[in-house]
């Protein structure tokens, strides 16, 4: 329970009196925020619980003025000014069961000065687990629906969850048949079209933040479940992928606070889903899109940071799972955030950072598990003067396409041709080269959830152009984009290519964002997991210093950038 977890505590003669809303370049953030206080930098973001901290919550959220509520919290400063205070946005692995959902109630009740609005995503793998069904479905058989696997660990994830946190299971229980009704009717249509999909993945979410709000409800805690389709989060209709429509802001803001002030409570938004305008159905924001949810509200709200807890300390130098020696990155441009994301790494949704950077609203990455680590920092700028590399990505199984010009077109013809018919299938290119008559590039193949609609639309884009040039198309490519301080890209480069001679790697495409953040390199997927850990080991494992690597032997061997 909340008054018995034993966290540090940051000492309130810390406290300042000067108060700031606003982050600045990298340091130190909103005052009033506990772990902003003492100016230690980064400040863990944990404190001792105490039972009185827990009511004064609790009363916050029931009937007290908002002036009531942090008064004697934060040295003495009395905020009227807004409703809530941050976002707090628990990802899968932050809830994934009883237990977890118990330690983020414990989370957000350490902070009984805050007033969050949270966003959750579905418990643990359940989005996965509700694709399968829906994949497994469509061929089952109408009389096999209810007994497909996926559908009973779902089931039995969710009751035991109820159970053990001691909620009534009718905040849940009528999803679940409804997610089973579905089921059948999808066995008996033998079809999940993408719309269906997102409604039927809708479920995970809808499940998660009931159970979480009806607990808080039990700890005395008021708190209000949200959908958010219901609250104003309107998209386009791309489902599977939606978009994010500027109406949402106004509504999400009108809608949040309107209910905060006939009747104060924490908001348990769903993440990931919204409404579709045209058709009003829930739709989804493509994979990992609570984050973007929560950046949505932040900016909805003009609120003064967006915190997202995951299950690691943070934004780290490279995917864990592939360099287990990878280290949190303390600070983070938005620039760099969102290439980072939209480069594959899996811990942002690549859209999440739209949102906060055109708001200018920090972003915090923090660790659910580990909650006394200072994670990472996203904001408009850092100090770069000493940054070399920040982080390196790695995207695989990339379709690569060389398509050189048989010269029916003029230049501007060719590439003016050539990317109309990528924008004709609404198909994203990632990197690309150009020469006067030839283009290298990589498709983004996440825009499209089916794998038989890649193929078709793959073999209808080399149909179109080999009607103007000889096209190669190259599967099973990687790109490995290093996400940096492009400035030092001769530095980042040699460095890079030092690596790659000695292992012998060919680097089939290189190119440099015109964000000036990132270089991405094009190399075959069998090569890509070793070639990432050596390109780690270079330039974060290392005991030389920025200065010694500069010292790089030049042998005349360095491979030439074209
Ligand atoms: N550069 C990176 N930094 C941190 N985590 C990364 C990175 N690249 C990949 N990951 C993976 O992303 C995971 C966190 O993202 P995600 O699973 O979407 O979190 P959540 O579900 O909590 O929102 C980590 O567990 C880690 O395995
Ligand atoms: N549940 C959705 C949305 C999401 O954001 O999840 P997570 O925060 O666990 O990545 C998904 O799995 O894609």
């Amino acid at each position: 329970m909340a008054s018995t977890m034993q966290l540090s505590w940051v000492s309130k003669s810390t406290v300042p009196v000067a108060l700031s809303r606003r982050v600045c370049c990298q340091c130190q953030p909103p005052l009033w925020l506990p772990w902003r206080i003492g100016f230690v930098t980064p400040v863990p973001l944990v404190r001792r619980v105490s039972s009185e901290r827990v009511a004064a919550l609790r009363v916050s959220c029931s009937k007290e003025t908002e002036s009531d509520v942090v008064e004697g919290e934060s040295g003495g400063f009395a905020e009227t000014e807004m409703s809530y205070t941050c976002v707090m946005k628990f990802g899968g692995s932050s809830v994934a069961n009883a237990e977890r959902m118990r330690e983020v109630a414990n989370l957000i009740l350490s902070f009984p000065e805050e007033r969050p609005i949270i966003v959750l995503s579905a418990m643990g793998k359940t989005t996965n687990m509700l694709l399968l069904a829906g994949e497994k479905a469509v061929s089952c058989g109408v009389t096999n629906a209810d007994s497909i696997d996926e559908l009973n660990i779902i089931k039995d994830l969710h009751l035991r969850t109820v159970e053990q946190l001691g909620v009534d299971r009718n905040v849940i229980e009528k999803h679940l048949e409804e997610l089973e009704q579905l089921l059948k009717g999808i066995a008996m249509m033998k079809e999940l079209t993408p719309r269906t999909q997102d409604y039927l993945v809708s479920f995970g979410e809808c499940m998660s933040t009931r159970i979480f709000a009806a607990y808080l409800n039990t700890l005395g805690v008021k708190a209000r479940q949200y959908d958010a389709f219901e609250m104003g989060i309107i998209t386009t209709d791309d489902f599977t992928n939606a978009d994010i429509l500027e109406a949402t802001y106004p509504a999400v803001a009108k809608r949040l606070h309107s209910d905060w002030v006939s009747d104060p409570a924490i908001p348990i938004v769903t993440g990931f889903l919204g409404k579709a305008r045209k058709s009003c159905a829930v739709t989804t924001l493509g994979r990992g899109g609570s984050d973007l949810t929560a950046t949505t509200i932040g900016k909805a709200l003009g609120l003064p940071e967006i915190q997202v807890w995951k299950d690691v300390d943070g934004v780290l130098t490279c995917d864990p799972n592939i360099c287990p020696q990878a280290k949190p990155v303390p600070y983070l441009t938005f620039d760099e955030a969102a290439e980072l994301a939209y480069f594959g790494a899996q811990v942002l949704h690549p859209q999440s950072m739209r949102p906060a950077r055109e708001s200018d609203i920090p972003v915090r990455v923090k660790n659910s598990y580990n909650p006394k680590a200072p994670g990472t920092l996203i904001a408009k700028t850092r100090d770069m003067s000493k940054a070399l590399l920040t982080s390196i990505v790695l995207k695989r199984n990339v379709t690569m396409l060389d398509i050189v010009s048989t010269r029916m077109l003029g230049q501007f013809g060719f590439l003016a041709k050539v990317f109309s018919i990528f924008e004709e299938l609404g198909i994203s290119v990632d990197v690309v080269a150009t020469s006067e008559v030839s283009i290298s590039l990589t498709l983004d193949p996440s825009k499209l959830w089916s794998r038989e609609l890649i193929q078709q639309e793959l073999d209808y884009v080399v149909e179109e152009l080999e009607k103007i040039a000889v096209v190669n198309l190259l599967k099973t490519r990687s790109i490995i984009s290093l996400i940096g301080n492009v400035q030092k890209s001769s530095l980042i480069l040699e460095k890079a290519f030092h690596v790659l001679r000695t292992l012998g790697i060919t680097v089939q495409m290189i190119s440099q964002g015109a964000s000036k953040v990132n270089i991405s390199l094009v190399i075959n997927d069998s090569e890509a997991d070793q070639c990432v850990r050596a390109l780690h080991k270079a330039f974060f494992e290392s005991e030389l210093s920025e200065l010694e690597n500069e010292c790089i032997p030049r042998n005349g061997s360095v491979p030439a950038l074209s």
